[in-house]
């Protein structure tokens, strides 16, 4: 690590983050104008050996749904060491400094692997489930769908239309990430070369009996003809309708899908409502992931940012070995919309290190998880049951997609 240099990334050197990030994933980075432009190199920290980028890591600038608000998330990705420069603390001098350095008082990210987080007190925060669903025994409900319900978009009307769903979205769910409108556009784009033999996008949208859109489904289907006859995939990406009708009607049309056998989609929450639409829920082939991992960088901060599921009055004891600052004794409070958090000397009702904190952020994990195995420990009794219903959440938090 001697002679390599950790700082800021310039414009210039898009071309070689995406080259590091793709070489160590192992997939085809070149860049595009869409990347190019949602790069933010004052929000991105090379390694440099030698002139060389060996080591990247960015922060995209976008907002995050938690309990009860939007607030300000660094959306760490691009996260990438060259094969010849790991094992020598690049990775621990880059997420280190960013962490430390990120002015939102929360960060997270989606690990491509599970071991590799934790050690900078990143948590899984929130599950996800993915679903492959085996679409003759499903069962869907007998849901009737009048003419002019469902209809179709195209991305440019999708680009105006979608949005507001997403923020609806986010009012009632945790975990939903923001878009941009550069966001949206790349969300939105189909290179041909990125379909995995799946056919285009298709924009399906539901409206209300006024006409206006109330919900969308982006899915690609993808023809497979067997020996015994059609078998067709359908492969769900997103799918956003905070108002239940739309919600029954467009999970209705996909899981009655003509030639089809198989539905998959990956970003389903723990409380999912579709079980109950379906007579066989075991046929939903259901499998938990790991989804959101979040790093709080500032305690008082980042729990003000948040509301509590009822009032709360606790002094906390967290430790964070990275940021000094999240060290020592805070006092929450809460009672709806009013909520301080400030350091203090009074004793400690509840200890616990920055990881567990924030496990329990987006509310989609309880404290008594880690009480069970000691990384919580409840200094005044019965305040750890107080303190694990005030910041569960009524809605499970689910990411949906991956940043
Ligand atoms: C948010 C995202 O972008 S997710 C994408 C993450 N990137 C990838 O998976 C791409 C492929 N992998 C890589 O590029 C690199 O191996 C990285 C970035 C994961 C690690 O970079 P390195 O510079 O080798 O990490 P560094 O040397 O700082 O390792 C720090 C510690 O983490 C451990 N570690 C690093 N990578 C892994 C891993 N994949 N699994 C388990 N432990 C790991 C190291 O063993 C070391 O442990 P120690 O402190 O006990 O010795």
């Amino acid at each position: 690590m001697s002679d390599i240099e950790v700082r800021t990334a310039e414009a210039a050197e898009f071309e070689a983050v995406q080259a590091v990030f793709g070489g160590a994933m192992m997939f085809d980075a070149t860049p595009d104008d869409l990347g190019r432009q949602l790069f933010e190199p004052e929000r991105t920290l090379v390694a440099v050996d030698g002139g060389e980028v060996i080591g990247t890591t960015r922060a995209l600038t976008r907002e995050l749904s938690v309990p009860g608000a939007v607030v300000d998330a660094a959306h760490v990705t691009g996260v990438g060491v060259r094969a010849t420069h790991r094992r020598r603390g690049v990775m621990s001098s880059l997420i280190g400094r960013q962490l430390r350095e990120v002015p939102e008082a929360i960060a997270v990210l989606w690990a491509s692997e599970s071991a590799i987080y934790g050690r900078f007190g990143y948590a899984g925060a929130a599950w996800g489930i993915g679903y492959e669903i085996e679409l003759h025994r499903v069962g869907p409900t007998n849901e009737r769908i009048r003419p002019g319900e469902l209809g179709e978009l195209t991305v440019d009307d999708a680009l105006k239309e979608l949005p507001p769903l997403l923020r609806r979205l986010q009012a009632q769910r945790p975990g939903v990430s923001g878009r941009s409108d550069l966001g949206w556009q790349k969300h939105l784009q189909d290179k041909p070369d990125e379909r995995n033999g799946r056919l285009a996008r298709q924009i399906l949208v539901h409206r209300d009996e006024a006409g206006t859109i109330d919900g969308y489904a982006l899915w690609r289907g993808k023809m497979n003809w067997t020996a015994t006859g059609p078998a067709n995939e359908v492969n769900l990406e997103e799918l956003v309708a905070p108002d239940p009708t739309a919600y029954r009607a467009l999970w209705q049309h996909l899981l009655t899908m003509d030639l089809s056998a198989k539905l998959s989609y990956g970003y389903a929450a723990v409380d999912e409502p579709l079980q109950q639409l379906v007579s066989t829920p075991t046929a939903l082939d259901r499998r938990l992931n790991e989804s959101l991992w979040l790093r709080i960088t500032d305690v008082p901060r980042a729990l003000q940012g948040r509301r509590y599921v009822v009032p709360i009055n606790v002094v906390l004891d967290v430790t964070d070995d990275l940021i000094q600052s999240n060290t020592g004794h805070f006092h929450l409070t809460a009672d709806g919309d009013t909520v301080t958090c400030e350091r203090t000397d009074a004793p400690a009702d509840l200890a616990l290190s920055i990881t567990e904190l924030g496990a329990v952020y987006l509310g989609g994990r309880p404290l008594t998880e880690f009480a069970a195995t000691g990384r919580v420990t409840e200094q005044t009794p019965g305040t750890l049951n107080q303190t694990t219903a005030a910041f569960g959440w009524p809605v499970a938090p689910a990411s949906l997609e991956i940043f």
